[in-house]
C-alpha cells in the first residue's frame, strides 16, 4: 500500500504532457501505449471543465503537448494559457493544426512523425490511383449488385504504365510515391517550394504548368497558407478531361467546391481522395460517382507502424525532458 502511494506521488511529480483529444486509432493499442516513467499525461477530454478553465487549472505543470490529426488546433490562445510549455509533439506528419509561427516566437520546440509513415502513405496513394484508373472499387460494386449477370461486361479501365505523373510536394512521401510509380513505368515530374538539387525529375515552378504536362496529379505537400486551395479550377482544367487527381495530403490544399464542379462537369476524369476540407464531411455529390474513390483519412499508417510511432513519440518526449536532442525536430528554432 505504502509502495503504491509512493508510486502515485512520484507520478504526480512527473512533468505533464497535455492531450486535448484521444489519439486516432489509440484503441488498437490502448491508452498506456505511450506511457513512460519520465512524464505523465493530462487528458483535457476527460474533464467536465470547459477547456480554458481546465488549461488554467493545470497550466503550471503542463510542460509539453501531444497533438494529433483532428485534435483542437494548438493556437496562440492555447499557448498563451500554457506558459510552461516547451515542446509540441504530434503523432501526425502534417503540422497544419499547430501555430508554428507562435511556437517559433515562444521558442517552443516542435517534433512531428517524421518519415515513419511515408511508405504506408505512398502505398495508399498508389492504391488509390490504381483503383481510380482500373475501376477496382467500381467494378467490385458492379459484381456485388449482381449487375455482371444482368447487364454484362463492365467498362475497362485505363493503363497505369506510361502515365505522366505530377507529384505536388516532393518530400519523403512524394518521393516514395514517385519511386513506386517509376516501377510501374510512369514518367515523373514535380512541383515543390524549391527545385531539389539532387533530383533528376523535371521540375515545374508552377503547379498549373505541371498539371498541363501530366495525366495524374498526386498531392503530397503540406497544408500551409501558401498551399491552401492551391489546386483550383484553373489547375484542374489544365490537368484536363483525361486527368486524375489523388490527394493524400490535406483536403484544403484542393478547392473542394471547384473540384466537385470539375468532376460533375467531366472536366477531369476521376479522383482518389483520402482527405477532405471538412472531415468527416464529404461532399454528397461524390458519393454517386464511380470514377471517384473515397477513403476516411486512413492512408497515414498501418497497425505495424504504430510501434514505430510509439518509439518516436515517447522518444521525443523523453529526449525533451532529459535535455537531449529531439528525434524528429521540425523547424530551425
Ligand atoms: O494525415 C496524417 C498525418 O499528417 O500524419
Amino acid at each position: 500500500m505504502a509502495e503504491s502511494t509512493d508510486c502515485h506521488k512520484a507520478q504526480q511529480d512527473f512533468p505533464k504532457v497535455l492531450i486535448l483529444k484521444p489519439i486516432p486509432f489509440i484503441n488498437l493499442v490502448g491508452e498506456q501505449y505511450f506511457a513512460s516513467n519520465k512524464f505523465t499525461f493530462v487528458e483535457a477530454y476527460d474533464s467536465s471543465l470547459p477547456l480554458h478553465q481546465f488549461l488554467s487549472t493545470h497550466s503550471p505543470s503542463i510542460k509539453a503537448i501531444l497533438s494529433s490529426v483532428g485534435a483542437p488546433p494548438i493556437t496562440s490562445d492555447i499557448l498563451h494559457l500554457l506558459p510552461e510549455v516547451g515542446l509540441v509533439v504530434t503523432t501526425s506528419v502534417g503540422l497544419n493544426q499547430v501555430d508554428l509561427l507562435e511556437c517559433r516566437r515562444r521558442g517552443i520546440k516542435v517534433a512531428n512523425a517524421g518519415s515513419i509513415f511515408s511508405d504506408d502513405v505512398a502505398d495508399f496513394a498508389v492504391g488509390l490511383l490504381i483503383d481510380v484508373l482500373r475501376k477496382v472499387s467500381a467494378s467490385d460494386g458492379y459484381v456485388r449488385k449482381g449487375l455482371w449477370a444482368t447487364k454484362g461486361d463492365y467498362p475497362l479501365g485505363s493503363k497505369l504504365g506510361g502515365k505522366r505523373i505530377g507529384i505536388v510536394g516532393l518530400g519523403n512521401i512524394g518521393f516514395a510515391v514517385a519511386k513506386r510509380l517509376e516501377a510501374f513505368r510512369c514518367s515523373i515530374s514535380y512541383n515543390s517550394r524549391k527545385r531539389k538539387p539532387h533530383v533528376s525529375y523535371p521540375f515545374y515552378e508552377s503547379v498549373c504548368e505541371l498539371a498541363a504536362n501530366c495525366d495524374v496529379l498526386v498531392i503530397c505537400c503540406e497544408l500551409t497558407d501558401h498551399t491552401h486551395h492551391m489546386i483550383n479550377k484553373e489547375v484542374l482544367s489544365a490537368l484536363g478531361k483525361e486527368g486524375v487527381i489523388v490527394n493524400i495530403g490535406r483536403g484544403a490544399i484542393i478547392n473542394e467546391k471547384e473540384m466537385v464542379q470539375c468532376l460533375v462537369q467531366g472536366e477531369i476524369a476521376g479522383a482518389g481522395l483520402d482527405v477532405f476540407e471538412n472531415e468527416p464531411d464529404v461532399p454528397l455529390e461524390l458519393f454517386a460517382m464511380d470514377n471517384v474513390v473515397l477513403s476516411p483519412h486512413v492512408a497515414v499508417f498501418t497497425p505495424e507502424s504504430f510501434l514505430d510511432l510509439r518509439d518516436l513519440v515517447v522518444g521525443n518526449l523523453e529526449a525533451f525532458f532529459s535535455n537531449k536532442p529531439l528525434l524528429s525536430k521540425f523547424g530551425d528554432w
